[in-house]
């Protein structure tokens, strides 16, 4: 296992080739136009709709999903992980010739047997650790985030220089590039998704809002202190670690962190987060969000719709239309 930087990958691996980035969306958008801007030969494979109109607008050529898949050497699929299986057995398969490279941002499919490609392709992955609008918006700024790198399949004994190359066109070596496995791209990725980055971090912020507002206070300062000073928190701890965030908060906070914090993740958090993990790990969460998928998304759906009208989106949505320097 390595970490990988400028030095390590080859842009002209990558000269003679097209590249596919199919769907547009997130990821799709961002490394299509990270790509293009680093002299990568980039064709976009999509539906016809909303995200087909962007990128035409976005000045790239849009085919088919079959259309580019059969054109390009490298096809990296970036369409939602619940519908790849699908696209991939009726539009990207049938294009597929020994010697091309199939590419992923998420483990998932290929780790739980719904995508098994032919022997005589390359399989790797290249996963920006990064929502996709950061994926570009810190490439144009002249960085990059870090990203991850497996191969599944060597079918041309070229695979991993390929990936680099890609991962290089995206400017993750810029900022270093770790090279995993696709089961531990998976687990991971679905452990910190749900149980810190996004499931842990909500349940917590709406606890902590409800809490006060609960208790008599105004929404708007539960909002300030819950939601909004969250970010510039993380900043910190971004930059510079838990030590910097600790340095830049007052001593009286710090006391508090140090105090307080066990007492709100306790041990029986992190017993749910070892169970979270072993559903992860045994296929069971990945069982539901594929039958959930078939039975057209009941629990998904409801979910979505309470979170919506949860009072921390409307003073939220309030608050932040004064803040006209928020990139929204
Ligand atoms: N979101 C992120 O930041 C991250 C995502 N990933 C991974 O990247 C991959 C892509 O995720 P993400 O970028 O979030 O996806 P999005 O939901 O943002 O984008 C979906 C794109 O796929 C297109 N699409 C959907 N269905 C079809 C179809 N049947 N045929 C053709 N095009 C279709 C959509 O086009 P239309 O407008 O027509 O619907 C849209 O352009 C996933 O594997 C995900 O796990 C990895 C790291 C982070
Ligand atoms: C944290 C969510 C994520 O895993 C990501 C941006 O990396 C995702 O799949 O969107």
């Amino acid at each position: 296992m390595h970490m990988y930087y400028d030095n390590h990958a080859d842009l002209s691996v990558l000269a003679n080739k097209t590249v596919a980035v199919i769907g547009y969306g997130s990821q799709g958008h961002a490394q299509a136009q990270n790509l293009r801007d680093s002299g990568v030969n980039v064709v976009i494979g999509l539906r016809p709709g909303k995200s087909w109109q962007q990128a035409e607008a976005d000045g790239f050529e849009v085919l088919t999903v079959k259309e580019a898949s059969a054109r390009a050497d490298v096809i990296q699929l970036l369409l939602p992980d619940e519908y790849q299986a699908k696209v991939y057995q009726e539009e990207v398969a049938p294009g597929l010739t020994a010697g091309n490279m199939l590419l992923f941002s998420h483990g998932f499919n290929v780790h739980f047997g719904q995508i098994v490609p032919p022997e005589d392709v390359d399989v790797a992955m290249v996963a920006p650790k990064s929502p996709g609008h950061l994926v570009r918006r810190v490439f144009k700024q002249g960085g990059g985030v870090p990203g991850l790198l497996a191969v599944h399949q060597d079918a041309t004994g070229q695979a991993k220089q390929v990936a680099l190359a890609y991962a290089k066109g995206l400017g993750c070596t810029k900022a270093g590039v770790f090279e995993t496995t696709f089961r531990e791209e998976t687990e991971t990725d679905l452990f910190g998704e749900q149980a810190v980055l996004c499931g842990g971090m909500t349940a917590l912020v709406k606890a902590g809002f409800e809490t006060l507002v609960e208790a008599g206070y105004s929404p708007e300062i539960a909002y300030f202190e819950c939601l909004h000073e969250l970010k510039l928190i993380v900043d910190l701890m971004y930059e510079g670690g838990l030590s910097r965030m600790r340095y830049s908060i007052s001593d009286t906070a710090e006391f508090g962190d140090y105090m307080t914090g066990n007492r709100i993740v306790t041990d029986a958090t992190k017993e749910e987060m070892r169970q979270v993990l072993r559903e992860i790990q045994q296929g069971e969460f990945a069982k539901k969000w594929i039958l959930e998928n078939q039975a057209g998304r009941p629990s998904y759906n409801a979910i979505k719709q309470q979170e919506a009208n949860h009072p921390i989106e409307e003073v939220g949505a309030k608050l932040r239309q004064m803040m006209s320097w928020m990139q929204k």
